[in-house]
């Protein structure tokens, strides 16, 4: 009967942890199982072991994923739960992200130490982010601001703000809410203004491609409409690749079947500013993508992704 164990691969962050035993309860809901059908397996990542640089500088995408997709094919696990938003956008073959569950909110939030809200920190002020999208979006309100590098997981990033190593710092609202922690957050950033990164709020599943136990297993928990937005963020993202230090915001959203696309990209000083917007059937969401990512790259024009790297 221990054969039949399905194992669950993931990081070993609180926030990973979280989102595999969210996995699980679904699962388990789904297909009347016991918890002891699932065994939770932690894999340490790249991601997690470089903690003293940005992650852009380290490799960028595929630092959380790495250890991860090799425990898949050496068949330690039999699937892997990550945040979407944490995933490269080619896959190593032989592996496919077969579910996404419910999109949680998309929103980052700012967590301040003695001011509420971005536009009420002193002229000047540090605040602390590692994600260059951030840093952009933030200098783009806000150009007075000091922008530094801020790693590690909540509660280490918490314990630097109340020791003032920075007066504020951004994180994502689907995270604090995973770890019931949102009560943290004294601003939630407003979509259209601070968008998001693509894949945001998002938890991904990934399968090895032909596994059919797996995959009927995660029929029922996969949520048509996120995988829709998915694949059209992910389309745009992969127009847009081999440029991982350029800060990309961006959202799509469903409207009665209709697609609606955003995309932004900037230099990492927010000074310079490219917009998109795409809208479509949502059956053509991959299409909705890649168009707007050509057409972003085609008003940036070709000096955008080289001149400031
Ligand atoms: N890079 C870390 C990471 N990957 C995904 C999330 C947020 C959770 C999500 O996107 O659902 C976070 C933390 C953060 O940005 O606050």
């Amino acid at each position: 009967m221990q054969t039949d164990v399905v194992r669950i691969g993931t990081r070993g962050s609180q926030l990973a942890l979280a989102q595999a035993a969210e996995t699980r309860a679904r699962l388990m809901a789904a297909h009347d199982l016991p918890e002891e059908a699932f065994e939770i397996v932690v894999i340490r990542t790249s991601g997690d072991r470089i903690q003293d640089r940005p992650l852009s500088e380290a490799g960028g995408k595929g630092l959380f994923t790495k250890e991860i997709e090799e425990a898949l094919f050496d068949g330690r696990i039999d699937l892997a739960v990550h945040s979407s938003k944490d995933m490269p956008t080619v896959l190593p073959d032989g592996l496919e992200i077969s579910a996404f569950l419910e999109r949680e909110d998309v929103r980052d939030v700012f967590i301040g130490r003695s001011v509420k809200r971005i536009r009420d920190l002193p002229k000047g002020a540090k605040l602390g982010t590692s994600s260059l999208r951030r840093q952009a979006l933030v200098l783009r309100m806000r150009p007075d601001l000091e922008v530094g590098m801020f790693r590690g997981n909540v509660q280490t990033r918490l314990r630097k703000l109340e020791n003032g190593v920075a007066e504020g710092t951004l994180l994502a609202l689907s995270g604090l809410k995973r770890l019931q922690m949102e009560h943290v957050a004294t601003e939630i950033m407003d979509a259209q203004e601070f968008p998001p990164a693509l894949g945001q709020g998002a938890i991904c599943i990934e399968s090895r491609i032909g596994d059919e136990r797996i995959k009927a297993m995660l029929g029922p928990i996969h949520h048509e409409p996120t995988g829709t937005k998915l694949a059209c963020e992910r389309a745009f993202l992969a127009t847009l690749d081999g440029s991982c230090r350029t800060p990309i915001a961006g959202e799509a959203k469903l409207d009665d079947g209709r697609l609606n696309f955003y995309g932004m990209i900037l230099t990492p000083d927010g000074r310079e500013v490219h917009e998109v917007t795409g809208d479509g059937a949502a059956s053509d969401a991959i299409a909705i993508g890649r168009d707007a990512g050509a057409r972003i790259r085609d008003s940036a024009g070709p000096g955008f992704f080289t001149d400031w790297v």
